[in-house]
């Protein structure tokens, strides 16, 4: 059958990879740690990143980039958006033939505000990629793990390298759907992040579903007004990879955002909590670079100027709250209508 590179065996590589392999394929999944490749090859488990499962005879990991990625049409790559780059330095040097990348990080980085895929356009020499397709949606690597209903939706730009890669990926279980709107599919899956780590603040509060929800709708409606103003179509922020994910990120203790921030709205410090957490909190970097984004596009993004304050300025999150719910009265949908008046206007 045929081999596919997943580079990261964090959570969401090492469930991605189990997609694969009950689709059929060899999968080379790659890490650099060799005792965690000892592991997942010996024992069948990795059980720092997914608990409890039982890793399938076709995964074979390894640490040797060059052969993992030896003619495979397809490489995924599913390593924390701060090593995005790295990886690209690295396979410019192994890979010899033009691959299709699919990658499923979720960020945005600070001070470039570069999506995954542009940092990826930027690293990567030209002849060794023929698109880069995005991976987003709700989905929990340890629910998919455990083969549960789910969907997500890939985007590029050429609908049929979108379409390749859903048919790499779609099973009974894992249900995949296109989209043409690159943008907006990584800006959504970057920023419900932030959210995320305000729904958990508000849970450690102590605060109940009012807050919950209200969080998770205003924050939508500030994800769809930064993302509008960057090129993103409105409608995606209402499909999986915008509200989809925003929902499952904000009510699931799977997600280490929320569980993140629920420590922070306990009272805990940030460097503690990341230190305790021991895998990726993405939302951490990208309320640095949303923030950052809202203030050179102009665009009011409250809740996200908030978290910054909790996550960056040491303010305390109940005055933050009252921040937010003592702000200028407002129209519910004012600020986006006027950002799709003015690009209906130029
Ligand atoms: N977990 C999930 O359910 C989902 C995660 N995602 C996204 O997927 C991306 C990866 O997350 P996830 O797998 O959960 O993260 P984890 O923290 O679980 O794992 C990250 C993995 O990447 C490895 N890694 C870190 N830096 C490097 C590097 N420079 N070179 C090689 N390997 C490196 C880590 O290795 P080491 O052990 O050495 O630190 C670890 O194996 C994130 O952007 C996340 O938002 C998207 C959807 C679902
Ligand atoms: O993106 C995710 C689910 O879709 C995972 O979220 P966390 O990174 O917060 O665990």
């Amino acid at each position: 059958m045929e081999a596919v590179a997943v580079l990261g065996a964090g959570s969401w590589g090492t469930a991605l990879s189990i997609v694969l392999a009950d689709n059929g394929y060899d999968v080379r999944l790659w890490t650099h740690r060799s005792s965690l490749a000892d592991e997942i090859n010996n024992k069948r488990t990795n059980e720092k990143y997914l608990s409890g499962i039982t890793i399938p005879e076709n995964i074979q990991a390894e640490t040797d980039l060059e052969s993992v990625v030896k003619d495979v049409r397809h490489v995924v790559l599913v390593v924390p958006t701060k090593a995005i780059r790295e990886v690209c330095h690295e396979l410019n040097g192994v890979l010899d033939q033009t691959v299709t990348i699919t990658h499923a990080a979720k960020g945005i980085e600070p001070e470039t505000y570069k999506r995954v895929s542009e940092m990826i356009r930027e690293e990567l020499k030209a002849e060794l990629y023929d698109d880069v397709v995005v991976l987003s949606g709700p989905s929990h690597a340890e629910e998919v793990s455990l083969r549960q209903p789910t969907t997500v939706t890939v985007s590029s730009e050429q609908l049929e390298k979108a379409e390749a890669v859903q048919d790499l990926f779609i099973n009974r279980q894992f249900r995949v759907y296109t989209s043409p709107d690159v943008v907006g599919v990584e800006l959504g899956g970057a920023l419900k992040n932030i959210i995320a780590l305000g729904a958990g603040i508000s849970d450690g509060l102590g605060y109940g579903d009012n807050a919950k929800a209200a969080l998770i709708t205003r924050g939508l409606a500030e994800i769809a007004r930064l993302g509008t103003s960057m090129g993103a179509n409105p409608l995606t922020f209402s499909g999986l990879t915008g509200i989809g994910d925003l929902i499952v990120t904000c009510t699931s203790s799977h997600s280490r955002n929320w569980r993140a921030g629920y420590k922070l709205g306990q009272g805990h410090k940030l460097e503690d909590v990341l230190e305790q957490m021991g895998m990726v909190v993405e939302g951490v970097r990208t309320t640095k670079a949303a923030y950052q984004l809202s203030n050179t596009q102009n665009v009011e993004m409250p809740i996200t100027k908030g978290i910054y304050k909790i996550l960056f300025d040491q303010e305390d999150p109940r005055d933050v709250v009252d921040q937010l719910m003592t702000r200028i009265r407002r129209h519910e949908m004012e600020d986006l209508t006027n950002i799709l008046d003015e690009q209906r206007n130029d």
